[in-house]
């Protein structure tokens, strides 16, 4: 899918709302085990329930590689019903990858082949010959961690090199390598301080904002310098909207969460 796509459906739905398919075994609602397969029968519920006011999701992988080959497979039936059923919405693979270039190659391969995912998100700690081959993927979008929302985060990604922190060196470095107007970077809702430096070195690009909901950041102090011309914000909430409840009313129960979330962002939207 196209940046421009992703921003023509953000002007339509009046949201820039990215849902996490973070599925827990433990947290579904228990009427759900009896079924087939009951990570695909969630997430389809969830989808249902909730693409109106949704414009990506983002089913990280930790969750479905898991369950071993039924985790995988769930994973590979959830992404072909949205692909089917709702082309227009912008998928994430969540599987923080990067290696040596051939494997990358074989990393990108599986998520935006065989998987066929609009994008995946990278860790850019290997550098630039582990994340080329990703994208060498032209109408694919590599999403690459820069700031993230864990409090780990500040171990090795705030430390300075130079005059520079190493997050602010992974902006800068990567907006130069070649096809860099298909990446989008990672940063944490919860690091709301810092938006505005990031704005200042990619002024155009997307930015991934998990960390809303459960890990307690917030949308309006991330949309003060995180909103660019075109939006240029995905924010993802993952079990705040999933597991709104975990009972026969559950999807009902995201729905709602999902259009919390939705109204605010269009809120934001009217006075920007
Ligand atoms: O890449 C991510 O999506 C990500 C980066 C980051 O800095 N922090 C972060 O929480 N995430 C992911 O975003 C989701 C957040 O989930 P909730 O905390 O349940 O909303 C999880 O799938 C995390 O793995």
């Amino acid at each position: 899918m196209k940046i421009s796509e992703l921003v023509a459906q953000i002007r339509k739905k009046k949201s820039f709302l990215c849902v996490g398919l973070d599925v827990d075994m433990d947290k579904i609602p228990a009427h759900l085990l009896q079924t087939e397969d009951p990570i695909f029968e969630f997430n389809k519920a969830i989808i249902d329930a909730t693409h109106d006011y949704v414009v990506s999701y983002k089913p990280n992988t930790a969750f479905y590689e898991a369950q071993g080959i039924k985790g995988w497979q769930a994973l590979a039936k959830t992404i072909a019903y949205l692909n089917t059923n709702h082309p227009e919405i912008f998928t994430i693979a969540d599987a923080k990858r990067g290696d040596i270039g051939n494997t990358s190659g074989m990393y990108a391969k599986a998520f935006f082949e065989d998987l066929a995912f609009d994008s995946v998100t990278v860790a850019p700690y290997m550098g630039k010959d582990s994340v080329e081959p990703f994208l060498a993927y032209k109408d694919k979008i590599t999403i690459l961690l820069a700031l993230t929302s864990n409090p780990g985060a500040f171990d090795f990604q705030t430390l300075k090199t130079g005059e520079d922190e190493v997050y602010k060196k992974v902006l800068e470095t990567s907006k130069k390598w070649q096809n860099a107007k298909n990446l989008m970077y990672v940063a944490g809702a919860t690091k709301a301080e810092y938006f505005k430096e990031i704005r200042d070195i990619v002024p155009d690009s997307f930015l991934l904002v998990p960390g809303v909901g459960a890990q307690g950041g917030s949308l309006s102090e991330v949309c003060k310098f995180g909103l660019n011309k075109n939006i240029g914000l995905l924010i993802n909430s993952s079990r705040g909207v999933i597991y709104a409840s975990d009972g026969l009313d559950f999807a009902e129960a995201a729905r709602k969460e999902a259009h919390k979330l939705q109204k605010e962002m269009e809120v934001i939207l009217s006075v920007n």
